[in-house]
Formats: C-alpha cells, sequence, structure tokens
C-alpha cells in the first residue's frame, strides 16, 4: 500500500518523461482526429475517438496514462447523465481524459446555458462548464489540445496551478457570486491533498448540499483520510475538530476492513484529516463539519493493470446546524 502511495506521488508531483508531449503530437497527426474528418460527426462520436486514441496511446511500452480509464469512466458518465450537474470542477487534468468523458455530456443537458469562455463576463447568466485544474503546464497544454480536436475547447476551462491555494481564490477567479456552487466535484490529483482540498471548497461555499462529489483512486492506492471525512457524522467531525492540528503526517494506513469502519470512526474522523501535507502550501482548513454525505464507493478497475479500484461517491443531502 505504502508503495503505491510513494509512486502515485511521485507520478504525480512530476512534469512527465516527454510520453505526454508525444501524445498530443499524436494525437495531432491522426487523420481520424483531423478537423477534416471530424467536423460533421456529432460530439459523442467526435469525443470517443479521441478517448480511444489517448488510450491506445497508452497502451504502447513505457506509455501508461494515468487517466480514469474506461470502466470508472463510464460509471462516472453514467453518473453525470443521471445528476444533469451544470457546473463541474475536476482536480488534476492530466492530459484530459476523465474532462473530454465528463465534459461531453454537458452540452446535450444544458443545450440552452451559456458556457462563458471569459468567466469575468454576466454573472447572471445561466452557466455552464467544466473547470479543471492542473499544476503541470505540461499536461495542461496535452489536455487543451486534445479538448480542441474532441470539439470541447469551449465547454472546458484549463486553469492551472496547484489546487489548495487555487481553490482558495477560484471564486474570484471564476467571478462566481455566493451562493453559487460546483454540482459537481471530480477529486483524482494528489491523494493526499483530497481531504484538505474538499476542506477548503467547504469552506468556501463551493460545494454543499446538492453537490456531488466523485473521488478516484479510493482502493488503490486507498485514501482513508478521505473517505473518513465524507462518511463521518457532523458529530464525528466536530468532535475530531477539538482536537489539536497534527504538525507532522501521521502513519500512512491503509483503508480499514469495511468491518471495521464504525470502529475506526468512533472517535471521529482518523489522525489523518487533522493534517495537511506540504502541498497544500501552508493552507489550513476546517471545512464545515455540519454538512452531511451518504457516500459509498463504485466498484471499477486500473485502464492498464487490470488491478481493482473505486471512486468514491458522496452526495451532499444537507447541512446540520
Ligand atoms: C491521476 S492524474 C489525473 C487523471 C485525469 N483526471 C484523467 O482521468 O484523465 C493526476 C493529475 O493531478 C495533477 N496534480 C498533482 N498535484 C496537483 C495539485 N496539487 N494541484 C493540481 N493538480 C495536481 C498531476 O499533475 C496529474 O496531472
Amino acid at each position: 500500500m505504502l508503495v503505491w502511495w510513494t509512486i502515485l506521488i511521485v507520478r504525480c508531483r512530476i512534469q512527465g518523461d516527454g510520453r505526454e508531449e508525444a501524445l498530443l503530437k499524436h494525437l495531432q497527426s491522426l487523420q481520424s482526429l483531423s478537423t477534416q474528418e471530424t467536423s460533421n460527426l456529432a460530439l459523442q462520436e467526435r469525443s470517443q475517438r479521441v478517448l480511444d486514441a489517448i488510450h491506445e496511446f497508452g497502451k504502447g511500452q513505457n506509455r501508461y496514462l494515468m487517466s480514469v480509464g474506461d470502466t470508472k469512466g463510464r460509471q462516472v458518465e453514467a453518473l453525470v447523465k443521471e445528476k444533469k450537474p451544470k457546473l463541474i470542477l475536476e482536480l488534476g487534468t492530466y492530459v484530459g481524459y476523465s474532462g473530454i468523458s465528463f465534459a461531453r455530456h454537458l452540452v446535450e443537458l444544458h443545450p440552452s446555458s451559456i458556457y462563458p469562455e471569459n468567466w469575468s463576463s454576466n454573472t447572471e447568466e445561466d452557466r455552464a462548464g467544466y473547470i479543471s485544474l492542473e499544476k503541470s503546464e505540461v499536461y495542461a497544454t496535452t489536455a487543451r489540445g486534445g479538448f480542441k480536436l474532441a470539439g470541447l475547447d469551449k465547454v472546458i476551462k484549463v486553469v492551472v496551478g496547484s489546487s489548495t491555494p487555487n481553490l482558495k481564490s477560484l471564486r474570484e477567479t471564476l467571478n462566481m457570486p455566493k451562493p453559487l456552487k460546483f454540482d459537481m466535484v471530480f477529486l483524482d490529483h494528489l491523494k493526499p491533498l483530497y481531504t484538505i482540498d474538499v476542506k477548503v471548497l467547504e469552506e468556501e461555499g463551493l460545494v454543499g448540499p446538492g453537490t456531488v462529489l466523485v473521488a478516484d483512486n479510493v482502493v488503490k492506492p486507498g485514501n482513508p483520510a478521505y473517505l473518513s471525512w465524507v462518511r463521518a457524522t457532523p458529530e464525528q467531525k466536530r468532535k475530531s475538530l477539538q482536537a489539536p492540528r497534527l504538525t507532522t503526517q501521521p502513519p500512512v494506513t491503509p483503508n480499514p476492513p469495511t468491518a471495521e469502519w464504525e470502529t475506526a470512526f468512533h472517535s471521529g474522523p482518523i489522525d489523518e484529516t487533522r493534517w495537511a501535507p506540504d502541498e497544500a502550501e501552508g493552507i489550513t482548513a476546517e471545512g464545515d463539519p455540519g454538512l452531511i454525505y451518504t457516500s459509498e464507493m463504485l466498484d471499477g478497475w486500473d485502464p492498464y493493470t487490470g488491478e481493482k479500484d473505486a471512486c468514491e461517491v458522496s452526495v451532499c443531502t444537507g447541512r446540520q446546524d
């Protein structure tokens, strides 16, 4: 488990070894993705061609791409169609696979909404759109290229920078007046940042009753700190916040077996929810412990290795004062 954490952390920190730039060149060279070939296609078919081409590229030697993949991706797509979110936030764009998979449904679901190119425009308008945060400029460039080929460059806005400080200022960046919030958030960036970043979103009112949180990789490598936060009751969360914040990282623990979740929660969310990693850049947050989520795992598997993995889907159903 520790090995997986380490691999994922290292993977997520690096700017790539050139495979992501190579992917963009490859996509742009494919005749099947040229404007000539795709301009008459429906959005679903056009975007699917790009997804298939990304997936095929990732099968090559030393070309593993850390995308959500087909099985988990389709489950989240079904959720998008069911919940009909207007505003979706993604943490961790990478080369854009998940962005293409999920954002392509927005246009069909909300054909008469405005997809602002410039988010500083009129805040009264009925906005829909997909905002994706990515730390690496290199990955963001590849993703933007893919979004254009898929016909989604007007629907998806990529914000480049580190998640935690950018989430703090996101309401301002997007000129989103209160109480406007995200209807869906897909967390797929640095795993130890999930908990602190959700707490920042809760504090900023960018998630709240009605929001659906979807967190990838909660089995491989596992994320007990995050699961503790979204599965705890308001009482448990309030109690845990009375304990002092941790200044050093507690030992990384695997997900407890299902039968032991209750015990793990017995005295509030486990220790890691009170610790923020260095990558949070000094930002701390207590979240909004009054928010109530119903939370469960959607089982799936890794697109290339076939290992079991899952997304945690947490629907915020209300607030207890
Ligand atoms: C697993 S990949 C995302 C895969 C993508 N969602 C998909 O399914 O196609 C994780 C991404 O998170 C980015 N990342 C890591 N730490 C980040 C941070 N603090 N803020 C924003 N992005 C970060 C990495 O650069 C990487 O592109």
